[in-house]
């Protein structure tokens, strides 16, 4: 497939710590196909970075192990320090990636995660997605409240935005499909 420089629809999944950004992506991405979309995510480069300047396994830091839980605060205040000189700094980095017409990010967390893509891309290719599951679904699935992790801007920042494209909630196995269905009708 020939490389596409513009994407036509960035589809930004947001939501709360395991709420299954990255389950209905990839379920998403298996529906579409690699040759008409792709993920990405804004934490990639951070945990390339941070991987890189500590000795860490990256695949284990990207991936939905406890291994990136260890290191997740470090992480956020690090990535913070950089993002007071340069809001965009890690989506720039994680577009440079970008080669397909259906581009999936699944883990945006702040209201200027979503300006650079508005900025970058135009507001007419962008939808934005929030994902909600209540705490008790989040808790089966692993999550325990930390402070300074599920207090700060980095979860909590887009709690307040009104202006998602979708709102889905994906607390039940059951509603999966239609869940999906809701995400092609969004991006066609
Ligand atoms: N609808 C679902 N049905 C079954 N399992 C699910 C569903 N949604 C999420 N999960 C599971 O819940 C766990 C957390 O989901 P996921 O890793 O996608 O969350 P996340 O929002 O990406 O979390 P984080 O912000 O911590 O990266 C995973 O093990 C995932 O497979």
């Amino acid at each position: 497939m020939e490389n596409v420089l513009e994407p036509r629809v960035i589809l930004l999944l947001s939501g709360k710590r395991k709420c299954g950004k990255d389950f209905l992506a990839d379920a998403l991405l298996k529906r579409l196909g690699t040759e008409e979309a792709q993920i990405i995510r804004i934490s990639e480069p951070i945990k390339r970075h941070w991987a890189e300047s500590k000795g860490l396994n990256l695949s284990e830091l990207l991936g939905d192990s406890a291994y990136k839980e260890l290191y997740r605060k470090e992480m956020i205040e690090w990535s913070d320090a950089r993002r007071q000189e340069d809001y965009g700094v890690f989506c720039r980095a994680a577009c440079t990636t970008i080669n397909r017409d259906i581009c999936i990010v699944s883990d945006v967390r702040r209201k200027t995660d979503v300006r650079y893509f508005q900025e970058t891309y135009g507001s007419e290719r962008i939808r934005t997605v929030r994902i909600a599951a209540s705490e008790a679904v989040r808790t089966e699935r692993g999550w325990q409240f930390q402070s300074g992790i599920d207090d700060v801007q980095s979860e909590c920042d887009l709690d307040n935005y009104e202006s998602w494209d979708l709102v889905l909630t994906n607390e039940n196995s059951n509603d999966v499909l239609e869940l999906l269905a809701a995400l092609e009708r969004l991006i066609q």
